[in-house]
């Protein structure tokens, strides 16, 4: 049996910090809720929904400050103490995972409340919490709702919504990836999960020019892709369809990286390296990437050269069960560098 949970609502719109109440009753969620917030999202618009929840829940509340299990702990913790009925995130990837893995933890459901367009976790079932002894994604719950407020995406700096184009992006590769081990090694393989992830990535490229404004027709455009990523990871069960050897060179980065970038940043510039070693069109991935003024290089970055070939060949160590363009044996630093240098990243 393959089992497909997917978010019941997705509400995609302006001045939505008073809807999660609205959606929370149409969904029977129960009176005891948890809001997770960050210090900065706190202010940004948590403190706003709280005050909204306030009128007809009772509520409580917790500052994350990292996906760390520590902060996982806790909020379970908070959860059966105060005997929490749901959860709602309003914040990044990082709030929305401790969500995420919280809730699935405590058998109840979580309302996504994204304050950046920066990652596919939005609406994914995938967790990625970082001291788990895996550096990449665990499988938890979808949310039951996304409450995408796009004002409130907006007053991010531009630099998430480029790393969400990054994050997207990523799928083309992924996706390749993916058909080599269904093919080699006779993995798994959805068409319409992969169809569903190439479709964002390719409705990407084609609004870049849109999504370089900045605006909120900008936002829309990457949440609904980001959306759309992380609901084809739902139906394929894993991140398979937007997690492939880019994804490995970003965790690599994260582990090393004296300073990491934003994981959708690293994404990005994993997949103009992937894209080359699988034979793929790389030069339209730079371009869009550089279009919407996506780092395309390690001085973009802002991370070393010597870090960035480093990652790449020790990528292939990071999720070995999953085979990709790097295959068993990874690059060697040779092979690193040159693809490196012929793609510009170095
Ligand atoms: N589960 C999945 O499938 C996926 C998970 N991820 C994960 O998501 C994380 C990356 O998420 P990302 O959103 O990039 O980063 P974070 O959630 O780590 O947030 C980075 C910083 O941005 C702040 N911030 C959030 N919203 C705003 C805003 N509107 N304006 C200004 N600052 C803001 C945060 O504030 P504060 O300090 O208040 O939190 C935080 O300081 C990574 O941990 C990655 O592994 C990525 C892709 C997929
Ligand atoms: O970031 C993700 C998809 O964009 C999740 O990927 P991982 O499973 O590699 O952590
Ligand atoms: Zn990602």
């Amino acid at each position: 049996m393959h089992l497909m949970e997917l978010p019941r609502e997705v509400l995609l719109g302006e001045n939505l910090k008073d809807k999660v109440g609205e959606v929370a009753k149409r969904l029977k969620l129960g009176e005891r809720v948890l809001i997770l917030y960050g210090p900065k999202t706190k202010e940004i618009a948590g403190r706003e929904v709280r005050h909204h929840l306030k009128e007809s829940f009772d509520v409580h509340s917790l500052t994350i400050k990292k996906a760390s299990m520590k902060e996982v702990g806790k909020t379970v913790e908070k959860i059966k103490n105060e005997n929490v009925q749901w959860i709602v995130a309003v914040g990044g990837g990082s709030i929305i995972d401790v969500a995420k893995l919280a809730s699935f933890k405590s058998d109840i459901s979580f309302i996504s409340f994204p304050t950046t367009a920066s990652h596919d976790g939005i609406a994914s079932a995938n967790a990625s919490i970082k001291d788990l002894n895996a550096k990449t994604s665990i499988k938890a719950k979808p949310p039951i709702a996304v409450i995408a407020d796009v004002k409130v995406i907006k007053t991010a700096p531009y630099r998430y919504l480029a790393a969400g184009v990054g994050d997207m992006i990523s799928n083309l590769t992924a996706v390749k990836d993916w058909q080599l081990a269904h093919k080699l090694k006779g993995e798994y393989y959805s068409e319409y999960a992969a169809s569903l992830s190439l479709m964002s990535a390719k409705m990407v490229i084609k609004n870049a020019d849109i999504i370089r404004l900045g605006n909120e027709e900008s936002v829309r455009k990457v949440i609904k892709g980001l959306i759309s990523s992380g609901v084809a990871m739902s139906i394929a069960g894993s991140s398979r369809p937007a997690s492939g050897a880019e994804h490995l060179f970003s965790h690599a980065l994260d582990l090393i990286a004296p300073k990491p970038a934003l994981h959708g940043e690293q994404c990005g510039v994993g997949t103009i390296i992937m894209a080359y070693l699988h034979g793929l069109k790389w030069q339209k991935i730079r371009e869009t990437l550089k279009k919407v003024n996506a780092p395309t290089n390690a001085y973009e970055l802002g991370i070393d050269p010597e870090y960035i070939i480093e990652a790449l060949t020790i990528a292939h160590t990071i999720r070995p069960e999953r085979y990709t363009i790097l295959g068993k044996d990874g690059l060697t630093r040779e092979a690193a560098e040159k693809a490196a240098k012929i793609t510009g990243v170095i």
